[in-house]
């Protein structure tokens, strides 16, 4: 079913309408499959073929995980529960004050806050430029640069971990990091200041950050490679990513089943683009391990449901899985919570070879010279 998802270039991601609640999509092609996929198995997998090729030709909301539920007969939010997730979908596009009954739900955290904005901002943009149009844009974007390449570039000539330099203006654990906030300044200060790539918050609701500011990075001269910080929850946003001119995108275990991690990998993988995979605990690195095509996990240091952050967790995972990491050649980034040479060093002596930077260096007077101080020496470019 996957391959058939991949081979019809069909977004297979955000989950179907009314996850909180046992009721069903009252989409034409999901009552159409609904209505024909019972049956033997064969003819299952037949109806749901039809039905692919009926959403690709109306351009309707329709995803593999719709797909997994009519096969399986379980509501997503079951299967992503049994895989320790905790965000719950929900696929409505409308805010949670606007709804009745279900769609009253409060969010348990704000990771699952952000992924309810998040749908609700997707199925807008979709709306307005559907996969059809934003999968041909991203053909027409500037050609992707090397990400891991750059990471690995950076931490033979400097023999600290590669800097991946984020440009954050706002968070919902700080508030306003920075006033004075020129995306193309900040970045043009981490190229001179020896950072290997640029991460670049593109969500507008929690972070004050835009796609605006990716495009405008891009296009201003800057070489390092982009990752694109987004909360993806929809194959929709990685060719989106693309078109804008980001060569890396980042996927959160937290957020996205494993068949979400597996298709979205693969597509990154075919767009030549880098899929940053973000874990936080024991569980969601095995799940991850298990996924084929995955070169660069990120450790998070910070909880995003409660927000504490702490280094130990990187060693702590590094320390139980660092070997199998190695040994399928798989790149670490030490994620959140960095400030000082100290911590750099701690992370490094865990067995990271990059690490992304947010906090503190958004909060520097000068971002460019504050690279300096978190490293303890001048990096070379
Ligand atoms: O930064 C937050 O408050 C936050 C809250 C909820 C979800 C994600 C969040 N941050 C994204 C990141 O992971 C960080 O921007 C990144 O790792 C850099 O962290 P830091 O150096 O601590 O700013």
């Amino acid at each position: 079913m996957e391959s058939l998802l991949a081979a019809a270039h069909l977004q297979p991601v955000a989950f179907s309408p009314a996850p909180l609640s046992s009721s069903t999509s009252s989409s034409r092609s999901s009552s159409v499959v609904r209505g024909a996929c019972r049956g033997s198995h064969a003819v299952r997998c037949a109806y749901a073929k039809d039905a692919i090729l009926y959403a690709l030709e109306h351009d309707e909301m329709f995803n593999s995980d719709e797909v997994i539920q009519w096969e399986s007969g379980k509501n997503i939010n079951t299967i992503a529960a049994a895989q320790g997730i905790s965000i719950r979908r929900r696929c409505r596009p409308r805010y949670p004050s606007e709804g009745t009954g279900d769609d009253k739900a409060v969010p348990r955290h704000i990771l699952e806050q952000i992924v309810w904005d998040k749908e609700v901002e997707v199925s807008q943009r979709k709306a307005k430029k559907p996969l059809r149009d934003v999968m041909e844009s991203s053909e027409h974007a500037p050609p992707v640069r090397d990400f891991i390449g750059a990471l690995t570039t950076a931490y033979v000539r400097n023999s600290v971990p590669a800097l991946i330099a984020e440009i954050k203006k706002a968070s919902p654990s700080r508030g306003v990091l920075r006033e004075n906030f020129n995306p193309v300044e900040i970045a043009q200060a981490y190229e001179e200041n020896g950072a290997a790539c640029i991460s670049i918050l593109t969500d507008e609701r929690h972070f004050q950050g835009s796609y605006e500011h990716l495009e405008t990075v891009r296009n201003s001269g800057v070489k390092l490679p982009i990752l694109c910080k987004e909360f993806i929850i929809d194959s929709w946003q990685i060719y989106y990513a693309r078109s804008k001119g980001a060569d890396a995108i980042l996927l959160i275990a937290a957020v996205l089943p494993d068949l979400d991690l597996k298709y979205m990998v693969r597509v990154c993988n075919n767009l030549g683009m880098t899929a940053l995979v973000e874990v936080h605990d024991e569980r969601e690195l095995d799940r991850v391990l298990k996924i084929d095509g995955v070169k660069l996990i990120g450790i998070n240091n910070r909880n995003l449901e409660t927000f504490v952050v702490d280094t130990l967790n990187t060693r702590m995972l590094m320390e139980k899985r660092g070997d199998d990491i190695r040994e399928k050649g798989i790149l670490v980034v030490g994620e959140s919570g960095l400030f000082t040479a100290e911590d750099v060093a701690y992370v490094h002596r865990a067995g990271v070879s990059s690490i992304l930077v947010g906090e503190s260096l958004m909060k520097a007077e000068d971002p460019g010279r504050a690279i300096a101080g978190l490293f303890g020496k001048e990096l070379l470019h």
